[in-house]
């Protein structure tokens, strides 16, 4: 007797939504990143840490397909996107968000939400919006409800007709949010998203994510120079210096490592054994 089995493309559900392996980014003689590894699983949120200079804004580049690494590769749900183009990798369901967030003036905060819907259901009509100088169209009954429900669960309700050049830093952050939601990620990739903005608005954005993640069931990629914000949110923290990888592990994990906490937590701070070698973490710890 035969079985009859049913092929199928879909990678299995535990295939990582966003993968790096092996990337390395060289600028001349500089190693910006060197072999670096990080997997985003479905419904995971995972944070990227490091100093300046460590890495963080080129492994963000190159993700999002902006930048193509010298050697290794990203994959999303499995399929090699290494060359594939910022856009090709959007349609594939990576959004992103801006360290300074890329807001039009002159448009209300549901508008900007009205648009990053039409990418996703208008077919070529955000591009009618922008191309015909006729203005900004009025929503469909189904455009408004689609998008109303994204601006409640983000808590934008109350500003959704407010033009953005006028709100405060943090709620332009979840104006960015919102509009990455509308475009149906399966993944977000954050780029410093607490990044200008004060304490309070930190952890109002930290219990949106956190709601987005849980709600949507959208896998996230922070990247951040808050390491207390990651290691509070992310389930894995991997942190770069001087473009490796030296740890990735839990919060607790990447909290209670020696060479972390002496190089990022400040809860270790041993004095370089020659001065003229600079104050960074030790080399042997690394
Ligand atoms: N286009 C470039 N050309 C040359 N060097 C570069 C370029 N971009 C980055 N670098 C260098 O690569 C290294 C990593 O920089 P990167 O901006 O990725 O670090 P970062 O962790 O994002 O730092 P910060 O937190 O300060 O933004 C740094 O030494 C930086 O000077």
């Amino acid at each position: 007797m035969s079985t009859v089995t049913t092929e199928t493309t879909e990678p299995p559900a535990t295939t990582a939504r966003l993968e790096a392996s092996g990337v390395t980014v060289r600028f001349g003689g500089l190693v910006a990143l060197d072999g670096v590894d990080l997997a985003v699983p479905p419904g995971a949120v995972v944070g990227v840490v490091g100093p300046n200079g460590a890495g963080k804004s080129t492994l963000f580049a190159v993700l999002s397909g902006l930048l193509r690494p010298d050697a290794g590769r990203v994959r999303m749900g499995g399929a090699d996107v290494t060359r594939t183009s910022a856009r090709t990798r959007a349609r594939r369901g990576l959004a992103r968000t801006f360290q300074r967030p890329e807001l039009f003036d002159g448009l209300t905060v549901r508008e900007h939400v009205v648009l990053a819907d039409r990418v996703r259901h208008g077919g070529g009509r955000m591009l009618r919006d922008l191309v015909t100088g006729g203005g900004f169209r009025r929503p469909s009954t189904a455009e408004d409800a689609r998008v109303d429900e994204i601006l409640d669960a983000l808590r934008l309700g109350d500003l959704r007709d407010r033009e953005v050049s006028g709100l405060p830093l943090g709620a332009c952050r979840l104006v960015e949010v919102a509009r990455a939601l509308a475009t149906g990620p399966e993944t977000m990739l954050l780029d410093e998203p607490s990044s200008g903005l004060d304490a309070r608005e930190t952890a109002e954005l930290a219990a949106t994510l956190a709601r987005v993640n849980a709600d949507h069931g959208v896998s996230m990629l922070l990247v951040e120079h808050d390491v207390e914000l990651v290691l509070g949110m992310c389930e894995t923290v991997h942190v770069l210096d001087f473009g490796v990888m030296i740890r990735s592990g839990t919060p607790a994990e990447v909290r209670a490592d020696p060479a972390v906490r002496a190089a990022y937590l400040g809860t270790e701070t041993p004095a370089p054994a020659n001065p003229a070698q600079g104050a960074g973490p030790d080399e042997e710890s690394r």
